[in-house]
């Protein structure tokens, strides 16, 4: 990805901290470019910037299926390996990254990402308003894993009714790979549902509570090659690869975890094996849905469920054009995006339902 499919990429020793802040706008053609603050160890800070311009770039995809007037950017602090972030080293951090948002005059705002959090969100809020995710005693919405599992949670419906014709989960066989803020939440969800779950998590922690709600705990592998009806990666990135692929026992693939094919080519495996994958950026848009509904168009909590909820459209409507049209989901996704992005004023609106794809 090149720095100009980029409206623009600012580079900039921070002030304070000396070290690279980088913040890339890719589009705002529907709207206030938005995506999370990522503070991580770079062996150089090319990579960062490499980072900064392909999550960027995801952040203009997941705004644009999810129906959102905003359009995708990202920042990334570059810290150099061996540089320790002590409680005043972070504070100059947050306080450049807030200076450099504050330059881009609303065309940008950030969330937390890895390496920060919502209490991180309110320091950079004391700088500028472009900022979402602040705790709720800041005004904000804070964790965004609750609105990241109801939004799986409506995907997995959406899937549930292409497989059996029945949005209802009760009785259907899911197996859940990786019991974390979202993870664990999902899995509450579904056992309410009264779904069939199997559950895992590397952290042997997580057993007690996950057979309180009546699942069955397996390895991770056991998890993720077992005959289920949907598998639901809730973990790290990179988990679908062309390895694992033949082992695959499920009859489709949808969760919050980023990044989960090894690469693009996977999907492609993916649909020839008969696998539904529907992309995890539609599926995990959850959390951003509510925070942007609700802290940047100021709209109400329950305007901002319903959009959340409305994710079990997207992907039912994506499912049904990918089947018309004998393509994988993330083409139909991809297709989506353009759609969007080609003609905006016909597509996102915070005031409107959410467009969709017809097939
Ligand atoms: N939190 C959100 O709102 C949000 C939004 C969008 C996407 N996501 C993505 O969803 C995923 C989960 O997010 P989270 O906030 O719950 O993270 P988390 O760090 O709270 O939880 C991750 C869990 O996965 C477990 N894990 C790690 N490696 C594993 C493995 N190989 N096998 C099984 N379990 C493993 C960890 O022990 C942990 O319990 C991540 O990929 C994240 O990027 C989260």
């Amino acid at each position: 990805m090149s720095i100009l499919d980029h409206e623009q990429v600012l580079i900039r020793t921070g002030p304070r901290s000396r070290l690279p802040v980088i913040v890339a706008v890719h589009s705002s053609t529907l709207g206030q470019a938005v995506g999370g603050c990522r503070l991580w160890h770079y062996a150089d800070w090319r990579d960062g910037l490499a980072d900064a311009l392909r999550l960027s770039a995801g952040m203009t995809a997941k705004c644009a299926v999810a129906g959102l007037a905003n359009g995708g950017g990202k920042t990334v602090v570059a810290v150099p390996p061996g540089v320790e972030l002590d409680a005043a080293l972070r504070r100059a951090v947050l306080d450049d990254v807030a200076d450099t948002i504050a330059s881009l005059d609303g065309g940008y705002a950030t969330g937390p990402d890895v390496g920060t959090t919502p209490q991180d969100m309110a320091v950079i809020g004391e700088r500028t308003p472009h900022v979402f995710c602040k705790p709720a005693e800041h005004g904000g919405s804070g964790d965004s894993s609750p609105a990241t599992a109801l939004g799986t949670l409506a995907a997995l419906r959406a899937v549930s009714r292409r497989l059996h014709g029945t949005r209802a989960l009760a009785g259907v066989r899911l197996s859940l790979v990786g019991l974390g803020s979202v993870g664990m939440r999902l899995a509450r969800l579904l056992a309410e549902e009264g779904a069939d779950l199997l559950v895992s998590d590397i952290d042997p922690a997580k057993r007690a509570a996950s057979e309180e709600l009546g699942a069955t705990w397996v390895s991770p592998e056991e998890a993720l090659t077992a005959d289920a009806d949907i598998l639901v990666p809730a973990a790290l990135g990179g988990i679908l690869t062309g390895d694992v692929v033949p082992r695959l026992r499920c009859s489709a693939i949808a969760g919050p975890a980023n990044n989960q094919l090894a690469t693009e080519a996977v999907a492609g495996l993916l649909h020839r094996r008969g696998i539904v994958w529907v992309p995890d950026y539609v599926v995990s848009a959850g959390g951003v849905i509510n925070a942007l509904t609700l802290e940047l168009h100021h709209e109400t909590p329950a305007a901002a469920r319903e959009r959340v909820e409305a994710i079990e459209h997207t992907v039912a409507d994506l499912l049904d054009t990918a089947e018309h049209r004998q393509m994988t989901p993330a083409q139909a996704a991809k297709d989506l995006v353009r759609l969007r992005l080609d003609a905006p004023s016909a597509t996102a609106s915070t005031e409107r339902e959410p467009a969709r794809l017809k097939p």
